[in-house]
């Protein structure tokens, strides 16, 4: 059984301006699997965390956790998924980092074991050893990965990130990268929201691309940077005679005051490619090779760019 299914959600918002921001949405994650939910701004994509956090009723259609109905079993949904928004608001600055989360598992309902389980969880986000430490002296980083350890008191099967790296020096979110990583390897199906393309190139295993309110495209990663329909972007600059470009690759060669610089999109990157590229640039000046291989971000420029 999927720990998350969304079968045909739809979510119609009345008004004077009608908008249907879901329409007709599915899709699923497995234990152990990162989904990256990707959209422009708009695309429905915190409607649907909402609906699955059971804070907003589908219109029609069906989510699940573990099993669990959100709209009919909002409260066993709820015991199986914690929700991690990003920002660092909400904590109470003046108690400690433990005591926050013995307010909140209370809350929640935990009521055995409680500090135990709290210090269990600032063990799973590296912060045990801040557990006495008063939140309005952590570092943001550190309130940051407070929130992913409150999310994670319940032990959930299911987490809801939304922007979890927002704000975060590249230090700190490659931490929080690592805790995420880390928990999904415990099990924990993760559901993941950002808009910075590195989290989901990191770390999730599947896209789902949210476009009109649909599940526009769903696809292991890997596959996913396919559909940019190139592996990598060469570049050559060099001084003197330019070199012949061939045709079949789709080379562009521009010249300016310094020299001549060659650009191509490669559709694959293998050693043949690496022999082409000598043979092309034998005997000629050449000042730099740059190969930078197709991030999502070059992937969703292509599929969404013009689609707003
Ligand atoms: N409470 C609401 N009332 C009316 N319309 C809403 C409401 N919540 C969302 N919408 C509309 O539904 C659509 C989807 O919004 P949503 O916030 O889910 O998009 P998003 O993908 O999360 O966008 P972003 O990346 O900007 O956060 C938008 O057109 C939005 O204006």
């Amino acid at each position: 059984m999927a720990v998350l299914e969304v079968v045909d959600v739809v979510r119609r918002f009345g008004g004077k301006q009608p908008i249907t921001a879901l329409q007709g949405f599915s899709m699923t994650a497995e234990a152990g699997e990162i989904v990256g939910l990707l959209g422009v701004n708009g695309a429905g994509k915190t409607t649907l965390v909402k609906i699955v956090a059971t804070l907003l009723q589908p219109t029609s259609g069906t989510a699940r956790v573990c099993g669990y109905d959100v709209t009919s079993r909002g409260r066993d949904a709820r015991a199986h998924l914690g929700v991690v928004f990003g920002g660092d608001r909400g904590l109470y600055g003046r108690l400690s980092a433990v005591d926050n989360l013995i307010f909140f598992g209370g809350l929640s309902g935990i009521r055995r074991g409680l500090r135990l389980r709290a210090m269990e969880a600032l063990e799973q986000v590296g912060l045990r050893d801040r557990a006495n430490t008063r939140v309005e002296t952590l570092s943001r980083g550190m309130r940051q990965r407070l929130h992913l350890a409150a999310g994670l008191l319940h032990q959930p099967r299911l987490l809801l990130l939304d922007e979890p790296t927002t704000g975060l020096d590249v230090v700190e979110a490659q931490r929080m990268r690592d805790h995420i990583a880390g928990l999904a390897r415990t099990g924990v199906a993760v559901l993941l929201t950002s808009h910075y393309p590195v989290d989901v190139d990191q770390l999730a295993s599947r896209v789902v691309v949210l476009q009109d309110g649909v599940n526009r495209n769903d696809l292991p990663i890997a596959r996913f940077r396919e559909l940019a329909g190139f592996v990598a972007e060469v570049r050559i600059t060099g001084a003197g005679p330019q070199p012949q470009t061939p045709t079949s690759e789709g080379f562009e060669i521009a010249t300016d005051q310094h020299g001549w610089t060659m650009t191509c999109r490669l559709r694959r990157w293998d050693l043949g490619t690496l022999d082409m590229l000598t043979s092309i640039t034998k005997g000629h000046a050449v000042a730099e090779l740059q190969v930078t291989p197709v991030g999502l971000e070059g992937v969703l420029h292509s599929l969404l760019g013009g689609s707003r």
